[in-house]
């Protein structure tokens, strides 16, 4: 049985995450994890749920989370998972992040974690849009610099960070398929007088609202004609499914930063 531990466990993700947990037969939750102060701590994670008693206590402690699990998974926020990157690794424990929202400095030093623990990170976990990246960077490379690029997403008014991480994912994916760097091409949102579109930008545009789970269109607007890759999201455990693979898959691997690309066999293609 491969024993993980759920962080961030009362949030959105993070009870779709129990779940997932729960009905996985080679998987069992070692641990529930929030933050501390959060009313939840001390709290039976069944009751706090919504059911019946089950006999974990939602918790704070980290070092005894880290001890009970062969891995954890972390849908949380940005400085908490940078945090939790270095101790998971120091106590040899794999590290699945689903965070979004990383500054530069974060995504750095998530990287340098990875030389020595086990960490898979991606902005979004779900196959379809995993294979949506590959098709974005064949369609931006085979488009070409005549077709501009913009990509626009859309989620729940309760989101805190933009673009998301799938955007971004996106956009990264369609600027390597043009071999150009995103940070000197991006263009996010645009307001008042902006002047003409700059060539080879790839624009970004969120919109928040509702309950919206998370839907990207990814749109290639050319002389005569527009090509739109589109992923819906239509139920979040989608997310968690993914996540719970990523989970499973890292046991046995070498140390590194691995991405859904990765844990998909969707790498290269
Ligand atoms: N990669 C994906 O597929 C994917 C999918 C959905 C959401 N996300 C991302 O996951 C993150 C969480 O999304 P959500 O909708 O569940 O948000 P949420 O606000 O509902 O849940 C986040 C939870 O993390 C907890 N938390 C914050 N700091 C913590 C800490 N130090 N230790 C333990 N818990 C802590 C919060 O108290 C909260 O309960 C966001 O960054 C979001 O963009 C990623
Ligand atoms: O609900 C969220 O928050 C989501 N975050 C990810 C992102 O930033 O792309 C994935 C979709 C849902």
């Amino acid at each position: 049985m491969r024993k993980i531990a759920v962080f961030g466990v009362s949030g959105r993700m993070g009870q779709m995450l129990v779940r997932e947990v729960d009905a996985h037969p080679g998987a069992t939750l070692s641990a529930a994890v929030e933050r501390a102060g959060h009313e939840w701590i001390g709290q039976d994670l069944g009751q706090t749920m919504g059911g019946g008693a089950r006999d974990l206590l939602v918790s704070d402690d980290i070092d005894a989370a880290l001890a009970a699990s062969d891995v954890i998974i972390d849908f949380t926020a940005p400085a908490a998972t940078v945090a939790l990157a270095a101790r998971a690794a120091n106590a040899g424990v794999g590290h699945v992040i689903g965070t979004t929202g990383f500054e530069e400095a974060d995504l750095a030093a998530i990287a340098e974690i990875g030389t020595r623990g086990h960490i898979v990170r991606a902005g979004n976990m779900s196959l379809g849009v995993n294979l949506l990246v590959t098709l974005a960077r064949q369609v931006a490379r085979a488009l070409g610099d005549e077709y501009d690029i913009e990509i626009v997403e859309a989620h729940h008014r309760h989101k805190v960070d933009a673009p998301s991480g799938t955007a971004l994912m996106l956009g990264e994916a369609v600027a390597e398929g043009r071999g150009v760097s995103l940070s000197d091409m991006a263009d996010r949102g645009r307001d008042g007088i902006t002047g003409a579109r700059r060539d080879g930008a790839i624009g970004f545009h969120a919109i928040r609202g509702g309950d919206f789970i998370g839907e990207h269109d990814v749109i290639f607007a050319g002389p005569g004609e527009r090509v739109t890759l589109r992923h819906v999201a239509s139920d979040r455990a989608l997310f968690a499914r993914g996540a719970l693979r990523a989970a499973m898959w890292l046991e046995g691997r070498g140390p590194g930063e691995y991405s859904m690309l990765d844990v998909l066999g969707l790498i290269g293609r």
